[in-house]
C-alpha cells in the first residue's frame, strides 16, 4: 500500500525531495507558512493537501519530513511528535537551542514520536556517533563555500564577499554559535555536534573560497577508536547554493527508510 508523505516546507530541498520520492511514497500533505497557503501555482496544486497547521491534518502520516529550515522546526515540531509520528529533520540547527530541544524531547516521550535526525550534507555519522561510546578527545569542523553561497547570511556582517580574492576564514567558534548564527548554512555543525562532543565543544570554522563551485566540509574526529578525517566535496542545488544536494539526498533516504522492510 502507498505510504503517505507530510513535507514541512517546501522550498528548494522540498522539491528536490519531491522529484526524486521513491516509488511507493505519496506526498500527501505540504505545511507551508500562512502567506504561502492561498498560491495556487504550485507543484502540489490539486495533488496535496495544503496545510498551515500540524492540527489541522486529520490523518496520520506514515513519515513526517521537514525541511523548512530552523523556524520550520520550532513551529510545527512538538505537534508533530506530540501526535506520535516519525519526524526526519534538516534543521538540527535549532536543537542548539536547548529549551527548543527539551521541548521536542519531552513532547516526543510523552506523545510517542520519534525524531530521526539525518546526516544531512555530510558523511560519517553513523560512526561518529559509534566513536563517542568510547569517548572522543576532538571534534572539529570545516565548512567552505562559494561567496554566493554565504550571501543573505551572517558572514555578511564579518566579511566584504564581494571583495574576497582568495580562501579566508571568517567565523570561528563553537557548533552552538554557528548554528545559531547561520541558521541556512551551518545546521551541519549542530549536526555532528549532536553525534559526537556537543555544541560547546565542537570546534567550527566557516570559510569563503571565491575560486570553489563546491560545499566542503571537512570534520576530524580523534579518540579511543582512533581517529577519522572526512572531506566532502558537494554539489550545491542550483536553486539554493547554500544548501548541498546531499542534503536533499538524505530526506530521501530516509523516505525509502521508510517503505523497506530491510534498509541501510
Ligand atoms: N542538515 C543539513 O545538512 C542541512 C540543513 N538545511 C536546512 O534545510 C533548510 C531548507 O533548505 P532549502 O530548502 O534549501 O531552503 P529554502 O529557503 O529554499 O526553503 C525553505 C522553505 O521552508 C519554508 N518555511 C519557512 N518557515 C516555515 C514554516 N514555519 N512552516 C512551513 N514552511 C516554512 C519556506 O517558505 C521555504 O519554502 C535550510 O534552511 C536549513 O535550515 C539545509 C542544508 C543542509
Ligand atoms: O548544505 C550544506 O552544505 C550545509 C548547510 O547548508 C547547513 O549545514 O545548513
Amino acid at each position: 500500500m502507498t505510504k503517505r508523505l507530510m513535507m514541512i516546507g517546501y522550498g528548494a530541498m522540498g522539491t528536490e525531495v519531491h522529484r526524486l520520492l521513491p516509488e511507493g511514497m505519496e506526498l500527501a500533505w505540504v505545511v507551508v507558512p500562512e502567506a504561502y497557503a492561498a498560491a495556487t501555482c504550485t507543484p502540489w496544486a490539486g495533488r496535496a493537501e495544503v496545510l498551515t497547521s500540524i492540527d489541522a491534518c486529520e490523518e496520520a502520516p506514515d513519515l513526517v519530513v521537514e525541511c523548512a529550515g530552523q523556524p520550520g522546526l520550532a513551529e510545527h515540531g512538538e505537534a508533530v511528535l506530540r501526535r506520535g509520528l516519525t519526524l526526519a529533520v534538516v534543521a538540527t540547527g535549532a536543537l542548539a537551542d536547548e529549551a527548543l530541544y527539551e521541548r521536542l524531547a519531552t513532547a516526543a516521550r510523552e506523545g510517542g514520536g520519534r525524531m530521526q535526525l539525518l546526516s544531512g550534507a555530510v558523511a560519517g555519522m553513523d560512526g561518529l556517533a559509534a566513536a563517542r561510546e568510547g569517548g572522543l578527545d576532538e571534534v572539529t569542523y570545516e565548512a567552505c563555500k562559494a561567496p554566493r553561497s554565504w550571501k543573505g547570511s551572517h558572514a555578511e556582517q564579518l566579511i566584504d564577499l564581494d571583495a574576497v580574492t582568495e580562501k579566508t576564514v571568517f567565523f570561528e567558534g563553537d557548533a552552538g554559535e554557528a548554528a545559531r548564527l547561520f541558521p541556512a548554512n551551518s545546521n551541519v555543525a549542530a549536526t555532528i555536534a549532536l553525534a559526537g562532543v556537543g555544541m560547546r565543544d565542537t570546534r567550527v570554522k566557516l570559510i569563503v573560497d571565491p575560486d570553489t563551485r563546491r560545499n566542503t566540509h571537512r570534520i576530524h574526529a580523534q579518540g579511543r577508536f582512533g581517529e577519522f578525517t572526512i572531506e566532502l566535496n558537494g554539489h550545491p542545488l542550483e536553486s539554493n547554493p547554500k544548501t548541498s544536494t546531499l542534503a536533499a539526498l538524505s530526506v530521501v533516504r530516509a523516505c525509502r527508510q521508510a517503505l523497506e522492510p530491510v534498509s541501510f
